[in-house]
């Protein structure tokens, strides 16, 4: 079945005061419904509805899914404060996955973005999930958010990725039984070949991509090839969730605060051959490694737990670390919003093109970060790297450059061969 989304780019960019213009929804099965904002001290706002679970057609095009919206009101102080930023656009694949299915949530609260940041959001589901993609937006319908001013909903990428200004790509096939992690980075990888094509074509070429879903080293890496007309800086894989587990891991340990604990890094591959550090990290500012003096531990025991922890929340839970996951993502996307402190750093994987520490660069590797908060960010150049983590560092990059062998086909060169024979995914992680 054909999916498409409205074209509505003019009301996500609307300013703050302009008024709006709302689709014109053509056929029988739709509806509207006029009802109350939450915060829109009383005025009412018009939602136009489908209420059949088909198609409808638009001024724009065709419409599908139980709905897709946009809102009518005049932009007062109620609804539209002057306050607010103009809306931007935020595509998310895998939307009605477990991870997503907590961060659209805190996306649509302000808690990602911004309280003051009006988001358009545009959901990407496979063919298999359709469905569920508009049961996920019928629950963001119902919860009200006065921030979230349009939901869509496409499986095709191009409709999804047209116009966004962030996109958030967690969508990816689990490893099937039997299946090598060789073949994953190949199955996966044609989904992120193909979605870094659609956002060369379709979306704003300041864009910022977020890739979770696995392998997101490498995953991004040919998101990020198969897409020039994007800044190379502007593709990132994430790691925030292996330094928020990093961080916490020394908090408990030194029975220390969190906020307390700063500087730790993570270098690498988003897999077992990641580098948690201790040897920068900081605890009440003096380092980590006086403050809890146990070496054993440190060098022996923490990387592991750090590494087993979303094996650790299935096993208790029966679960994987959805929530946690989508935190980590508001905290990589809000370490991109505000200054990093002074003394402190965030981690993502990024390119590492003209990289301080000698890293091959080409790859998409985690290193510590500092950000202005303007959406951009820099390599910190003043970390130590001892022996301890130089051999681990190395051996992290040598897997990266393995792993983009095995993917040249899909990113424009060849002569690529594939000799993965070691399973380093993450327990707990498909
Ligand atoms: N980088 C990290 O720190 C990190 C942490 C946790 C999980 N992950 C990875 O994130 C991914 C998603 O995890 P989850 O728990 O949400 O999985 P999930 O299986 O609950 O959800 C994945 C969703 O993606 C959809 N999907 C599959 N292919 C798609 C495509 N081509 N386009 C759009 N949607 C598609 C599926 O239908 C499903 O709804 C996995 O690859 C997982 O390994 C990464």
């Amino acid at each position: 079945m054909k999916t498409t989304m409205t074209s509505a780019r003019a009301a996500g960019k609307a300013a703050a005061t302009s008024a709006r213009k709302v689709q014109v929804l053509r056929t029988a099965t739709t509806m509207s419904a006029r009802r109350v904002g939450p915060s829109t001290g009383g005025r009412a706002k018009t939602l136009k509805h489908n209420a059949g679970v088909t198609e409808m057609e638009t001024d724009n095009g065709t419409c599908y899914g139980s709905f897709c919206y946009n809102f009518e009101f005049e932009n007062t102080e109620a609804t539209t404060p002057a306050h607010w930023k103009p809306a931007i656009r935020v595509a998310v694949s895998g939307a009605a996955g477990q991870i997503s299915n907590h961060l659209l949530f805190q996306i649509a609260s302000g808690l990602t973005f911004g309280d003051d940041q009006p988001v358009a959001l545009h959901l990407l589901g496979s063919d298999r999930s359709k469905d569920a993609v508009q049961g996920v937006a019928m629950e963001l319908e119902d919860s009200c958010y006065p921030l979230l001013r349009e939901v869509w909903i496409s499986i095709e990428a191009d409709q999804a990725f047209r116009d966004v200004d962030w996109a958030i790509l967690i969508g990816a096939k689990p490893r099937g039984p039997g299946m090598e992690r060789s073949d994953l980075l190949d199955l996966n990888g044609q989904i992120f070949q193909m979605q870094g094509q659609a956002l060369n074509k379709v979306a704003n070429p300041d864009c910022k991509v977020v890739v979770v879903g696995n392998p997101c080293n490498t995953n991004a890496l040919i998101a990020m090839q198969n897409a020039p007309n994007l800044k190379r800086k502007n593709f990132h894989a994430l790691t925030r969730l292996d330094q928020n587990r990093a961080r916490s891991q020394l908090a408990v340990k030194s029975n220390c605060h969190y906020g307390s604990v700063k500087n730790v890094a993570i270098w690498g591959n988003h897999s077992t051959t990641q580098v948690p550090d201790f040897v920068n990290a900081t605890i009440l500012g003096e380092p980590a490694e006086k403050v809890i003096d146990d070496q054993d531990w440190l060098e022996e025991e923490f990387t592991p737990v750090v590494q087993t922890r979303g094996a650790a929340v299935i096993k208790k839970w029966g679960r994987s670390s959805g929530a946690s996951t989508a935190v980590s993502i508001s905290d990589h996307i809000r370490s991109l919003l505000v200054p990093t402190e002074e003394g402190d750093c965030f981690c993502m994987a990024v390119c590492t093109d003209g990289n301080p520490y000698g890293i091959e660069e080409g790859l998409i590797y985690s290193m510590p970060l500092k950000s202005t908060g303007d959406g951009s960010y820099e390599i910190c150049d003043d970390f130590e790297v001892n022996d301890y983590l130089r051999e681990k560092i190395v051996k992290s990059q040598e897997e990266l450059m393995n792993e983009k062998n095995c993917v040249k086909h899909l990113i424009g060169e060849s002569g690529g061969a594939c000799a993965i024979t070691e399973d380093t995914m993450l327990p707990g992680e498909n």
